[in-house]
């Protein structure tokens, strides 16, 4: 079952073409990274996956869905779940309080019943709750439930960045640069983590990443962007050994002659 897939993605920004034509499939259960030099277009890419961009040509299709110009909470609810290179929390709010806000989209109570905090609201409201305390204990962060956000460790806001995500119970999990900022032994916390969501909860994973220890390991496969362009495609072992991606990394003449 293919989770993603995605045809001849374009997004021109004027005259510099952001992301050119790129076509990759992502299997459902899959661990799948992009990467690329600085500019290369993979935020942008991400930004069309999430309905923030429409592509100007290409078609996106999600298990099977073609959700090419859905908007952003559209594709929210068709279960892509995403966290940002920059990370996004409510620094003044409590850990708790960053969950439930990623989970309004999932609590229907009527106007009026939110309004007049009716029984119906306020039995909604602590589902909500029990259900935010839940997802913490999962994460291991139920402990911190009361701390404000800006508070907590690097690596742990970037894992309450990803809880929030997951509040939306997503089937596809985008992650952008998750590790950025870590040490190594939050990084390899996170990916245990990220392996686990994967194993318990059958999601499957696309992540931009630059620590190449994390992408080399955690990746079933990966797909390399340059200026735009997918240049290749693979398993870790066969993206490491393609020229083209030591070029595009290293400069001309890095991979020893190979055009
Ligand atoms: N909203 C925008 N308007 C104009 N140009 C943009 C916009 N967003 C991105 N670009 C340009 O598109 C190109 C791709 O940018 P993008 O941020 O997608 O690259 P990236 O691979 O994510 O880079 P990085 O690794 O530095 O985050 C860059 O040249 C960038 O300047």
């Amino acid at each position: 079952m293919k989770a993603l897939e995605v045809q001849g993605a374009t997004k021109r920004f004027g005259g510099l073409v952001a992301v050119n034509n790129v076509s990759l499939t992502v299997n459902q259960g899959e661990i799948f990274s992009v990467i690329g030099p600085n500019g290369a277009g993979k935020t942008t890419f991400f930004n069309l996956l999430t309905g923030i961009y429409a592509p100007d040509e290409g078609r996106i299709f999600l298990f099977g869905k073609d959700i090419t110009g859905f908007p952003p909470d559209r594709v929210a609810k068709e279960g892509v779940g995403r966290t940002f290179q920059n990370i996004r929390l409510f620094g003044a709010m409590t850990v708790l309080e960053n969950l439930l806000v990623g989970m309004h989209v999932h609590i229907r109570v009527p106007y009026f019943h939110a309004l007049f905090r009716t029984p119906l609201a306020q039995r909604e409201e602590r589902r909500a709750k029990e259900e935010a305390e839940r997802l913490l204990a999962y994460v291991g962060l139920l402990h911190r439930k009361d701390e404000l956000a800006k508070n907590l460790p690097y690596g742990e806001q970037r894992k309450l960045e990803i809880a929030r995500a997951l509040a939306l119970k997503p089937r596809l999990l985008l992650l952008d640069e998750p590790a950025a900022g870590m040490n190594p032994k939050e990084t390899e916390e996170l990916q245990a983590f990220i392996q686990r969501l994967r194993a318990e909860l059958g999601i499957t994973v696309v992540l931009i990443e630059h620590d190449m220890r994390l992408v080399m390991r955690i990746s079933d496969r990966i797909a390399v962007l340059e200026y735009g362009s997918k240049i290749a495609e693979g398993t870790p072992e066969e993206v490491r050994k393609n020229p083209r991606v030591i070029e595009a990394y290293l400069g001309k003449g890095a991979a020893g002659g190979a055009a």
